[in-house]
């Protein structure tokens, strides 16, 4: 997508249960200054309708519903997606090649105006203990993020979510123009919360991640316009 209304990486999750704190947030923070994330809890509740109202504030969206079905139903769920004006939509590359393959394909009718199209890897909150647990024989998570973006580049995806951790052998791997988007992102002396694989919002960068996913650093502080400005003033944006 062209004409990109901030140059901050940043994509504030507006992970909140009700009206009144989405409204507060939408009321402290600038399209200048991050993207929005709209995640399961937000939209379930609220349906699309939600997407308007943020997006007639001039926010960039990234819907990040995290499909994995058959190819059949998530090609219609992206492609709903790019009816309503996303800037970004997910998808879980462990569904698959035909499905990822699928979600591409129905996006392509949508030619400049489609949104940019990313799969899921490996959640930040899973360690690597949990791996076997999931009948997967990778031995560690950075390598179970490795097959299944490698899949997904081939697949035709725009990127991958990932832990920033693994951002520098993915950037090396995959190349320069496939976007890391990377969730787990604390600011130092931040709680790490329900995360496990953390970095600083600065690292992040410099490990190779093209946007940055933060939520409760940003949206559970007093002031999230602060904390927000503050991440990135550190990454050099003013
Ligand atoms: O796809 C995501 O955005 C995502 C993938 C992942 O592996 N880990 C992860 O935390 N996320 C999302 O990123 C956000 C992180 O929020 P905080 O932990 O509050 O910064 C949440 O909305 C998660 O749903």
């Amino acid at each position: 997508m062209t004409n990109a209304v901030t140059a901050s990486p940043v994509l504030v999750a507006l992970d909140v249960a009700n009206l009144s704190e989405l409204d507060a947030l939408l009321d402290n923070l600038q399209p200048s200054q991050c993207r929005l994330k709209v995640g399961k809890e937000l939209y379930t509740r609220f349906g699309p309708e939600i997407l308007n109202k943020i997006q007639a504030r001039g926010f960039e969206v990234f819907l990040d519903l995290k499909f994995h079905d058959i190819p059949n139903t998530v090609a219609a769920a992206v492609r709903v997606a790019a009816e309503l004006g996303v800037w970004m939509v997910n998808v879980h590359a462990s569904g698959g090649e035909k499905m990822m393959r699928a979600a591409r394909e129905a996006l392509n009718e949508f030619g400049d105006r489609a949104p940019l199209l990313i799969a899921v890897t490996v959640l930040t909150s899973m360690s690597d203990s949990e791996l076997p647990t999931l009948g997967l024989t990778a031995s560690t998570a950075e390598e179970q993020v490795l097959l299944l973006a490698t899949l997904a580049k081939k697949s035709g995806m725009d990127g991958v979510v990932c832990s920033a951790r693994e951002a520098a052998m993915l950037r090396e791997q995959l190349g320069p123009d496939f976007l890391l988007v990377t969730p787990g992102i604390r600011p130092a002396n931040s709680a790490a919360d329900d995360q496990t694989r953390i970095v600083t919002p600065v690292d992040a960068m410099a490990l190779g991640s093209s946007y940055l996913v933060i939520g409760r650093p940003i949206t559970r502080s007093e002031n999230p316009q602060t904390a927000l400005a503050a991440i990135n003033k550190d990454l050099g944006i003013a």
